[in-house]
């Protein structure tokens, strides 16, 4: 479920005359996605997403995500270009909602993960940081190390019903974690998508067959943060599988893959090991505020915080950066 507010025939005809983008043949809600209202729209142009930007998107932020989808997709970095209306402006108003539409991306996110998406995978990620690597804009991450204490204290009341135990030990993890992570100055830093899960990440076949990224969407968490923290979210969403088994083939042709766009310095690698604790942490907190806040008959499908428990207790006992495939 992803249409949170419903649009009129009339409202979008009269919405897409502040733009030159053809005249509407036809639209339909978009179903996935769980954040904001997403519709496809067909023009005489071609294809575009409409989003309506729902209750946790901070309309003041809009700019920062908009603004750096512009200029990665002008870097040449597939992904949603922000298409501006008559008057010069990407962020529009619909429906009583800050809105914007941008192009269409072809292909489809892989709904199982092979070995042979880990590569591209890798590419696209290096080619995101260097083509970022310009963009004057900053945000900080609002779930980065800092914002996981609160998040912990706002599960606290429920978070045991989930699983015996549950909070305290999180408790003992974060410690370790905060203790752990590295200092300010000590990796580099730059804008990241701090949110590069395989549904964000469409393929198309290449002429071999082979597997080449086409897009990367939802920018919604971008922020100006460490670049390696990027392939811990990346080693978290992409290199388990369904049975929690850490997939050591997957990982390397990763940062492989990576590295031979940009290596990673030695402090990155050393550093790895706590970013995938910290990014599995990130994820499983997230996912445990949604469970505990969300009543369970609603319509959006909550996603299971006890996944990221496995991997956070996988990437604990992780005593090298070599076990990762760093
Ligand atoms: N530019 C695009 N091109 C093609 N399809 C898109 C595009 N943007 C979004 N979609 C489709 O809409 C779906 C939902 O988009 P998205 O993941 O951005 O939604 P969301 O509600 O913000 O997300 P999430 O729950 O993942 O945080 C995607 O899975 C994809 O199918
Ligand atoms: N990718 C996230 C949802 C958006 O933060 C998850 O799977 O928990």
């Amino acid at each position: 479920m992803a249409v949170y507010t419903e649009v009129t025939d009339e409202a979008l005809r009269a919405f897409l005359a502040d733009y030159e983008i053809g005249d509407l043949l036809a639209f339909r809600g978009i179903a996935e996605g769980v954040e904001n209202s997403n519709y496809a729209l067909r023009t005489t142009q071609g294809d575009f997403v409409l989003t309506l930007y729902e209750k946790r998107v901070d309309p003041a932020e809009l700019p920062y995500f908009l603004g750096l989808m512009e200029h990665l997709a002008r870097a040449g970095l597939a992904c949603p270009t922000p298409v501006r209306g008559r008057d010069g402006a990407a962020l529009r108003e619909l429906a009583g909602r800050p809105a914007a539409i941008c192009t269409f991306l072809e292909g489809v996110w892989p709904r199982r993960v092979r070995p042979e998406h880990l590569a591209p995978l890798g590419g696209a990620l290096a080619r995101l940081h260097a083509a970022s690597g310009d963009f004057a804009a900053t945000r900080p991450n609002a779930l980065g190390p800092a914002g996981w204490a609160p998040l912990l204290e706002a599960c606290r009341g429920r978070g045991d019903e989930v699983q015996p135990g549950l909070m305290a030990e999180l408790d003992r993890h974060l410690t370790e974690i905060l203790a752990a992570w590295p200092a300010p100055g000590a990796l580099p830093v730059g804008q990241i998508h701090a949110d590069m899960f395989p549904d964000n990440v469409f393929f198309l076949a290449d002429a071999e067959g082979r597997p080449r990224v086409s897009g990367v969407i939802d920018f919604y968490f971008a922020c100006t943060d460490l670049l390696a923290y990027d392939i811990a979210v990346c080693l978290n969403a992409w290199c388990f599988e369904p049975d929690g088994a850490f997939n050591l083939t997957k990982a390397r042709a990763m940062v492989q893959a990576y590295q031979a766009l940009r290596p990673l310095t030695e402090a990155e690698g050393a550093a790895l090991p706590v970013l995938c604790r910290g990014a599995a942490i990130r994820f499983l907190l997230t996912r445990l505020y949604d469970w505990t806040h969300t009543p369970a008959d609603a319509l959006v499908t909550r996603k299971d915080p006890l996944e990221y428990l496995r991997k956070l207790r996988f990437f604990a006992q992780v005593e090298t950066p070599g076990a990762i495939g760093v």
